[in-house]
């Protein structure tokens, strides 16, 4: 479980960007982020990772709290959390199973890593991985040849092979039609069932999150409006979320 106390940050001088956020997620569910633009979703993302260092709190996962751990530990950590970026982050040049391979690099030694050298069961793990996203036919395919829908599929593959506890996706559908957005939110809300994954994704579209969240954290202004399961939320929980920032009212559910 990913479990998120008391979680502040304020970028140099700025307003606060995180507020007291607290709020979990847990394996097998997709926990959706919703708030209007501002309110802090990549912070919260980022933080959790570690991207960015935060102010104060806590981030529990599985028990482990990421804020005190070390460099080498951060490392470590991070290698069993999958990313997934709006603009799918792929080497553009390289095939579709390269670029899943890439999801090893964390696990490899340096130079086994910079050779790119991999054994023949991560090549087999890597093309049943693809086979899953259903991109058993473009394994071989230059990513650059791929549409943005199977590009992004490529990333859930990549993110897959570092054999994650927990993916996070940075508004993964914001350059998506809506045929490729249901494809890769199908295989979100699938993996997260089928391997127990923690899910945790910004989503900028609340038709999507109210269709795929098991769970929702609204948040605004930095402050958590709402947390609770997807059914809870009702229009007038939807209007405190996206109000006017500065009307919004603090009801922090943890
Ligand atoms: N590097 C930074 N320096 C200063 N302020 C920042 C920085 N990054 C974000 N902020 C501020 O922190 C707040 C939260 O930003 P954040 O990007 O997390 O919001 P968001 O909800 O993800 O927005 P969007 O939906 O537009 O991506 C905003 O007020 C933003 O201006």
């Amino acid at each position: 479980m990913l479990k998120v106390t008391g979680l502040d940050k304020t970028y140099g001088h700025h307003k606060h960007s995180l507020k007291d956020v607290n709020f979990t997620a847990q394996p097998g569910e997709v926990t959706a982020i919703i708030g209007p633009s501002g309110a802090g979703k990549t912070t919260i993302l980022r933080s959790v990772n570690q991207l960015i260092r935060d102010d104060g709190g806590q981030i529990l996962l599985d028990d482990v709290d990421i804020r005190q751990a070390n460099k080498k530990q951060l490392r470590q950590i991070r290698h069993h959390i999958g990313m997934i970026f709006q603009n799918y982050n792929l080497i553009s040049p390289l095939t579709a199973i390269e670029n899943v391979l890439h999801g090893r690099l964390g696990a490899k030694s340096t130079l086994a890593g910079m050779l790119g050298l991999y054994s023949t069961d991560e090549k087999s793990e890597a093309l049943t991985l693809l086979q899953e996203v259903g991109l058993q036919d473009y394994a071989y395919q230059r990513c650059d040849q791929l549409s943005g829908g199977q590009q992004q599929r490529v990333g859930i593959a990549r993110a897959l092979m570092q054999h994650p506890k927990m993916i996070l996706c940075d508004e993964p559908i914001a350059s998506l039609d809506p045929k490729s957005t249901r494809i890769v939110m199908d295989i979100l809300r699938r993996l997260a069932k089928e391997k127990q994954l923690i899910i945790l994704i910004n989503l900028h579209q609340i038709d999507v999150a109210r269709e795929y969240a098991d769970h929702i954290v609204g948040i605004n202004s930095g402050a958590i409006v709402f947390e609770g399961p997807n059914q809870d939320i009702d229009a007038a929980t939807l209007q405190n979320i996206y109000r006017q920032p500065e009307t919004a009212v603090t009801d922090n559910a943890n």
